[in-house]
């Protein structure tokens, strides 16, 4: 999906308290597993809350694309009839995943244990981002690289295995879309394909596989990691999947309803799988008041209703191995962490460099025309709290859904207003996010 080369900038400034309930779109990243297994499986899927956002748009057009048949029925309803494991139809033109490493990256693992040929593509800032991490486990389960950009950056085409080969794989960094595209790979090989991390990633794809029908176990691996042992060749078949509110998109609201004062927030339905709330952990030990009810759960995902009312924070250190439980949140933390009283330290951020932008650079760099003290320090992030933010700055969002509201959710508190260059790139991943917030009461123009 391309956007329009003019810039949609938009404007927000310090708003009274911010008071109601909502429920944010479904989560991203089941959102893109339960098109790609619904079009690996045999017989109908019914997904109901799914995100409509751009990143899993063009992978349900990519699911197309390969054969399955993808229909909308209603509001965030949609039905898959798959084509079954290894089935893929060679597609007619270059997938293009828009902005999405999700989409790209785990689609990348699916064509790889199917012998067809396919281009995968995308916007500037995912042409920029890494593929090697990708293409070397599914280079040793039988896929090549036929042609690519340096450094396998997009375009490129894979050619899928015509035998692939199970692998046991350890990856490098802490990264859910490495472990996914090597487990999808794997469901076309014969015998166990395993993954071993160091650091456990989200666990979506193995809880979603279980439910589809795959035989896929997971055990501890040392102090914080996981062994996943995948049997291949499962005959999936379709199922129900219902989508719960993203913690990632969430975490705008929650945060800007404590800094904005008198605020009193309900968010409904927000997945609460331990290896996505990271942020509600380190948040409650700023002194945040998140308080949680209706906790229930749905195919091993669990969700709660969230409370969140306004509250004075304090600076915190966050420990390097909470990172892959919270990878996306560090803008809008760094924003919190910005209204606190006393120094936010935020360790370990290596992987943030790879995102839609280098969100290391672009988060100092957001708080830093905004009047905020901010130091990039190796991969650390390290932010002086002041209680109050300056605010006054037009921020760059590079391409990047998060740093554009990140820095829309600093708006609604600072001294002076805060601008966005533009907010085309929202539209990936939280298309109402600005109706949503003026719905609570922020004052964006
Ligand atoms: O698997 C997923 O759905 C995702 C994994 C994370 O990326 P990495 O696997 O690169 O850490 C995250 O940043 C991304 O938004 C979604
Ligand atoms: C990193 C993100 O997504 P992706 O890797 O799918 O582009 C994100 O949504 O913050």
């Amino acid at each position: 999906m391309t956007h329009s080369d003019k810039p949609t900038p938009l404007r927000s400034r310090a708003s009274g308290p911010l008071t109601g309930k909502v429920r944010v779109p479904g989560d991203k990243s089941i959102s893109h597993r339960a098109l790609i297994l619904g079009a690996l499986a045999v017989g109908e899927t019914r997904i109901t809350g799914l995100l409509e956002g751009e990143d899993v748009l063009n992978t349900a057009k990519s699911m197309q694309a390969l054969g399955a048949t993808v229909e909308r029925t209603g509001d965030f309803a949609w039905k898959v009839n798959g084509v079954g494991v290894g089935g893929f139809a060679e597609p007619k033109a270059a997938l293009d995943f828009g902005n999405s490493g999700t989409g790209c990256r785990l689609v990348m693992g699916a064509v790889a244990g199917c012998p067809i040929s396919a281009v995968f593509d995308g916007d500037a800032s995912l042409r920029s981002r890494p593929m090697r991490r990708i293409l070397d486990p599914l280079e040793k389960m039988g896929a090549k690289v036929v042609s690519g950009g340096e450094g396998g950056r997009l375009p490129l085409t894979v050619q899928g295995a015509r035998d692939p080969l199970p692998i046991t794989y350890k990856t490098p960094v802490a990264s859910a879309q490495i472990k996914s595209a090597v487990l999808l790979a794997g469901l076309a090989a014969p015998g166990t394909t395993t993954v071993i991390e160091s650091e456990a990633s989200r666990d979506h794809t193995e809880l979603m596989l279980k439910h589809f029908g795959a035989d896929i176990t997971s055990v501890q691996e040392g102090r914080h990691g996981r062994r996943i042992t995948l049997v291949g060749q499962p005959e999936l078949h379709g199922a129900n999947v219902v989508v719960p509110a993203d913690p990632s998109s969430a975490a705008f609201p929650i945060v800007a309803a404590l800094i904005v004062e008198g605020s009193d927030v309900v968010l409904s339905d927000v997945m609460t799988n331990p290896l996505r709330t990271g942020l509600f952990t380190t948040l409650r030990e700023m002194g945040a008041s998140i308080e949680e009810s209706e906790v229930r759960g749905d195919a091993g995902e669990p969700m709660a209703q969230l409370r969140v009312r306004a509250s004075k924070l304090r600076g915190v250190e966050v420990p390097p191995e909470r990172a892959p439980s919270m990878i996306d949140e560090y803008l809008v933390l760094a924003v919190a962490a910005s209204f606190a009283e006393g120094t936010t330290i935020m360790r370990g951020l290596q992987e943030l460099r790879v995102k839609e932008s280098d969100r290391l650079e672009a988060t100092a760099d957001m708080l830093r025309v905004n009047g905020v003290k901010v130091t990039v320090s190796g991969d650390d992030l390290i932010v002086e709290g002041r209680g109050h933010v300056p605010g006054g700055g037009t921020v760059a969002t590079h391409m990047d859904h998060r740093i554009a509201m990140s820095a829309l959710v600093m708006g609604c508190a600072s001294d002076q207003p805060v601008t966005v260059d533009d907010t085309a790139f929202i539209a990936t991943s939280f298309p109402d996010f600005i109706p949503m917030m003026r719905s609570l009461g922020a004052e964006f123009s």
